[in-house]
């Protein structure tokens, strides 16, 4: 049986945009229940889960952490030569955000967590400096990495091995009382824009749950598409796609839309409403009015760079703001290509055609292009490597960026949320990849070549004003075909053989490549074993005539700096 609600579940245009009554109200059938019974059992298979054992260890880290940050304050009130009293009730207190908050982290996961302090205790030196002396000072703490310059100020660290985000909030109550409410605005009086940003998380995430009809359906439906997100590559907020606010939203919009929806029911209307949502138009929960949206930060009427947004998801609790400015025209695209995929295999789940597995499929990246930048990041050892790799990335959008705007929008760029690291280098080293393919319907004229030689020294230029930078700090950017992919990007080591055209893969070849491809195929399947060999002879000669016009293609990374020129390290430029 096909699952209820008709006609109703197609979404009018014209309410994309503030839509406030939900547009199904029907309730599930039978076999919605039992798809959606199936599909948490694939949940729990995956390993989505964390043990009751690691639950309990969370819990009593965050208790730990508790207790450190109500001493240190404490401490800083006796210091400061504070009355008895206020010694006594000195007070800072714990919240959780993000997926843990939400109740849908793995095994694994980091906490999201905030310290509200009382308004004399700062950041910059009690919270940077003292707080993080006290933490550097404990055993169980390690990986210590403060960030204060960050938009959010965090610092970072394992607590017993488990991995924790901790910010902090200094708010205008001499004392912090134990049931302080951060969802009522006055929080937000009297407080600096990064403290702002810092309460805004629980903020957020105290609203999502309030706003969700069902919360454990909004779990079930939320933990699905952000394993889907990661098994499609579309799961990075630093990359330009979407983090785990950004899909919380996306769900507990729809979770709204279709209130009576189990699971099974939701990922299906997840996908069908944004195959059609009208791109920008926001995303937004019901409870945001218009009046409020008037006055949040976010406001395109008023705002000339909020119009620039391509994917507005706005967050929930005041001051609300667009949570995937990061989204460009590219990954927007691959998105939507996504969403076409997953769309068209939860109608084969509903026909009974395919099973839950077939959504999770992963996407064959180095399957998709014929074309790839590749770029490799070196450091001397891992600590160098960890900071020079998160610059990098947070940079690999702008390449993106620069690529298409250099060679007007006809090649695109799909920039690969994944690390891959070659364990055969004997620095530390980790590679980002691109798929490179013309834009559909440009017509190339033969011979027509992309150079962004120029475009990559941009980009390295770029890069190399990182303010850290140490000795050993490189990295080099080529140009690879397909076939040039180094085999550490496979999972075992090799590569896959061409497998037949699969219905759940998006290819990006141009039509060059698509004959070439099919041909070979059709090579093989001739019986005639010297007539194979023959045609395939030919293929590799005009393989090589090929990489012979090209400009070191795949340069070995050395491990020390480099007095070579740029040039030798480039993207060769020639394209065919
Ligand atoms: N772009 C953003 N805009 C607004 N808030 C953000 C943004 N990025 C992160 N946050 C806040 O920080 C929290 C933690 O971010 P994080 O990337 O760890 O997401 P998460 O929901 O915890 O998912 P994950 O399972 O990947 O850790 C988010 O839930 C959100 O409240
Ligand atoms: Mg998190």
């Amino acid at each position: 049986m096909v699952s209820s609600e008709g006609s109703s579940a197609l979404l009018p245009q014209a309410k994309q945009q503030g839509v406030t009554k939900p547009i199904s109200v029907s309730g599930p059938t039978e076999t919605d229940v039992q798809r959606s019974l199936e599909l948490e059992k694939f949940l729990v298979d995956a390993g989505l889960y964390e043990s009751k054992e690691e639950a309990a260890r969370r819990e009593e880290v965050l208790g730990r952490i508790g207790q450190i940050v109500k001493d240190w304050v404490k401490q800083l009130t006796r210091l400061r030569g504070y009355t008895d009293q206020m010694v006594e009730d000195a007070n800072a207190v714990i919240f959780t955000f993000g997926s843990y908050r939400l109740g849908v982290h793995g095994p694994g996961a980091d906490i999201d967590t905030l310290c509200v302090g009382p308004s004399y205790v700062n950041r910059d030196e009690d919270f940077f400096f003292i707080l993080h002396n006290i933490l550097e000072e404990m055993e169980e703490v390690t990986e210590l990495q403060p960030v204060p310059d960050a938009h959010v100020p965090v610092m970072r660290f394992k607590f017993d091995g488990i991995s924790i985000d901790l910010l902090y909030a200094s708010i205008s109550l001499l004392v912090v009382p134990e049931d302080v409410d951060i969802s009522d605005v006055s929080v937000l009086y009297n407080v600096d824009e990064p403290t702002v940003r810092s309460l805004n998380g629980c903020r957020v995430a105290d609203q999502i749950l309030k706003l969700v009809p069902n919360v454990e359906h909004f779990r079930t439906t939320l933990r699905c598409l952000k394993f889907w997100a990661k098994r499609r590559g579309v799961y990075s907020n630093v990359t330009g796609f979407l983090g785990g606010v950004n899909w919380a939203l996306l769900v507990a919009r729809v979770c709204q839309l279709y209130p009576n929806a189990v699971p099974s029911m939701l990922v299906s209307r997840f996908f069908r409403v944004y195959t059609q949502w009208r791109w920008p138009n926001p995303v937004m929960l019901c409870a945001i009015e218009e009046d409020e949206l008037g006055f949040s930060v976010w406001d395109p009427r008023r705002n000339p760079r909020d119009r620039t947004h391509h994917m507005p998801i706005i967050t929930p609790a005041y001051p609300c703001m667009n949570s995937s400015y990061n989204v460009s025209t590219s990954t927007l695209r691959v998105m939507m290509e996504q969403f076409q995929f997953g769309n068209k295999t939860c109608e084969e789940i509903e026909l009974n055609k395919a099973q839950w597995s077939a959504l999770f499929e992963p996407y064959f990246f180095f399957e998709s292009y014929k074309n790839y930048l590749q770029v490799d990041i070196v450091a001397a050892d891992v600590d160098d490597l960890r900071a020079w790799k998160g610059w990098v990335e947070s940079r690999l959008r702008q390449l993106t960026l620069m690529i298409e705007r250099d060679t007007y929008g006809k090649l695109q760029c799909h920039p690969y949320p994944h690390e891959y690291v070659d364990t055969s280098k004997q620095c530390s080293h980790c590679a980002f990849f691109m798929g490179l393919q013309r834009k559909e319907g440009e017509i190339i004229e033969e011979g027509q070549q992309f150079d962004i030689r120029g475009t990559v020294d941009e980009f390295r230029h770029s890069i190399n004003m990182y303010m850290f930078w140490k000795p050993g700090m490189e990295i080099y950017v080529s140009h690879v075909r397909r076939r040039q992919v180094p085999s550490y990007v496979f999972p075992e080591g090799y590569k896959r053989s061409r497998p037949p055209r699969l219905t759940n893969q998006l290819s990006h070849e141009d039509g060059e490549g698509c004959r070439a491809g099919s041909r070979e195929r059709q090579f093989k399947r001739k019986k005639d074993p010297e007539r194979v060999d023959l045609r395939q002879d030919k293929l590799e000669k005009r393989q090589s005539i090929r990489q012979q016009k090209e400009v070191s293609v795949s340069p070995e990374i050395p491990c020390h700096r480099s007095a070579s020129t740029s040039q030798e390290h480039l993207v060769s430029g020639l394209w065919e």
